[in-house]
C-alpha cells in the first residue's frame, strides 16, 4: 500500500495531527510526500516518506505521475480552500488524475480521517 501525503503551509499541523494519530497503522505502509510536506512529516511524526519536489515546483505532478502509473493507491491532500496558489493548474491536474485512476483522495480532515478508517480494516 502506498499512500501520498500533501498540505499546503495553512493545512500542515492538521495533516501532522492526523499523521500522528494513525502513525502505527502508516509504519506499515509505503509513503510518498511532496517536499515541505514530507520534512514536517519526517521531523514531527517519525513517519519514513520518500520526498519529492515540492508543490509549487512540480511534486503535485509527480504525485500524479506515480498515480498514473499505478504507483500510488491513495492521496490525503489537506488543500488550503481559502488561498490562490500560483501552481493552481498542477493541483487541479493532480485532482483529476487521481480521478481518471479511480485513486481515492481525500482534500480534507473527514475524509482523511474515512480513508485512514478504511485502511485500518
Ligand atoms: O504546494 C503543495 C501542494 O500543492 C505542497 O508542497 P510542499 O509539501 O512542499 O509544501
Amino acid at each position: 500500500m502506498r499512500i501520498a501525503f500533501i498540505a499546503h503551509d495553512e493545512r500542515k499541523a492538521a495533516l501532522i495531527d492526523l499523521v500522528d494519530e494513525h502513525i502505527e497503522l502508516l509504519d506499515g505502509f509505503d509513503c510518498l510526500a511532496t517536499g515541505s510536506t514530507g520534512e514536517r512529516l519526517e521531523e514531527e511524526t517519525g513517519l519514513g516518506v520518500e520526498r519529492v519536489e515540492s508543490g509549487s515546483h512540480g511534486g503535485d505532478m509527480m504525485v500524479g505521475a506515480a498515480v498514473a502509473t499505478g504507483d500510488c493507491d491513495g492521496v490525503i491532500f489537506l488543500r488550503d480552500p481559502l488561498t490562490a496558489k500560483p501552481h493552481e493548474p498542477d493541483i487541479m491536474a493532480l485532482l483529476r488524475v487521481c480521478d481518471v485512476h479511480d485513486v481515492p483522495v481525500a482534500t480534507n480532515r473527514s475524509s482523511a480521517e474515512m480513508m485512514m478508517s478504511h485502511l485500518a480494516e
